[in-house]
């Protein structure tokens, strides 16, 4: 028998293990609701045990001995364990906020979700391994960068699994059922921003007081118990505080959106030939040291979408260090190129499908 004809036999038979091992994911996933209905532990070393105890047994004189087949029943009790409990994903809460939405719109409804305080927290879950990804936003197309995310980039070992766009939309939530009884308006200092037309025309602002505080759904929270109050706040939060929306949509610009990101510990994705690279690029001090590296790029005609500059706060000087964003692929040959030169001065912050 040649080659071909072997390779051919493989085929047929990776063929019917694949059905068979969709066929036990099936009912893995069947454990799995048992398991959370009841609320029992899905890592269950002894059964896992057992089941290695039987099949070594049952295959007593043939080729495959205990260990290999130890091997390859780890993996599939792992991928089981992750079907049986989705991965956790943390957020920038609170519950409700534009970063949930985020968040849910790419791990669906079935994902572990944990809802944090700050952006620091939330980096910090991903980085002590705690969760798996992490949401965040990252940049406002009015508003620009949310440095802090950046600057956590750079201080902390984290890549970019993934970037998720979300338009933004506010609503004005109230209990009150006239404007003129409205007196305190609660909201994040970024939405009242992005509502002030609205602001202006509807409101009387001499008459009613606007509160800034940290999230748009901890102002859907107070306004749900506080009276003569509204929140600007997202459909969401105010569904989720059972606040009634007065009016839907009042942000200024109908292009309001905001850019969040996946991140994860350590991760890389395949190369589409549709991505997108984010680097942190910190130079030497030296006269034109910014404008050849930016030439490298310019050379290899690689398009540059973002760059934004961060203090270094390293010592009392006012050094920079840059956040930078291009079309392509780490792994792509001219990507390769520069960062082979610049290796020292550049952290590759990840390579993920850019979206437009
Ligand atoms: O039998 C179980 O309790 C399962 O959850 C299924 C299963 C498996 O894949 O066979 C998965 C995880 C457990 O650690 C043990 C076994």
């Amino acid at each position: 028998m040649d080659l071909q004809e072997l390779r051919q036999q493989i085929d047929e038979i990776d063929n019917q293990m694949l059905e068979l091992l969709n066929k036990r994911v099936e009912i893995v996933k069947k454990v799995g609701e048992l398991k959370r209905a009841t609320n029992t532990i899905i890592y269950r070393p002894e059964r896992e045990k057992a089941i290695i105890d039987r099949l070594s047994a049952l295959n007593q004189g043939r080729t495959l001995n205990r260990s290999a087949i130890e091997a390859i029943y780890l993996e599939i009790f792992a991928v089981s364990r992750n079907i049986e409990l989705p991965e956790r994903i943390s957020y920038l809460g609170p519950e409700g906020s534009f970063t949930h939405q985020a968040a849910e719109s790419r791990f669906g409804a079935m994902s572990d979700y944990i809802s944090l305080p700050s952006i620091r927290s939330v980096f910090e879950s991903v980085d002590t391994g705690r969760v798996r990804f992490g949401v965040v936003p990252i940049e406002n197309n009015r508003e620009g960068i949310v440095n802090e995310t950046i600057d956590l980039l750079y201080e902390l070992d984290i890549k970019i699994v993934a970037e998720v766009l979300l338009p933004i939309h506010h609503t004005f939530a109230t209990k009150c059922h006239t404007l003129q009884e409205v007196k305190r308006v609660y909201s994040k200092d970024i939405a009242f921003r992005q509502c002030q037309r609205f602001l202006n025309e509807y409101l009387d602002v001499n008459q009613v007081d606007l509160i800034p505080i940290e999230s748009t759904s901890k102002a859907a929270r107070i306004v749900s118990t506080e009276p003569n109050s509204a929140a600007i706040c997202s459909h969401i939060a105010a569904k989720l505080f059972g606040v009634p929306i007065l009016f839907e949509n009042i942000e200024d610009g109908q292009y309001n959106r905001t850019r969040f990101l996946i991140i994860s510990k350590d991760f890389t994705n395949q190369n589409t030939g549709k991505d997108k690279t984010s680097l942190v690029v910190d130079l030497p001090e030296k006269p034109g040291s910014l404008a050849s590296f930016l030439q490298e790029f310019n050379e290899r005609q690689i398009n540059l979408t973002k760059i934004e500059s961060r203090p270094t706060r390293a010592d009392e000087k006012f050094r920079s260090w840059f956040y930078i964003d291009f079309d392509g692929h780490i792994e792509d040959e001219k990507v390769q190129e520069i960062l082979q030169k610049h290796t020292s001065h550049v952290k590759w912050l990840g390579s993920y499908l850019k979206l437009s």
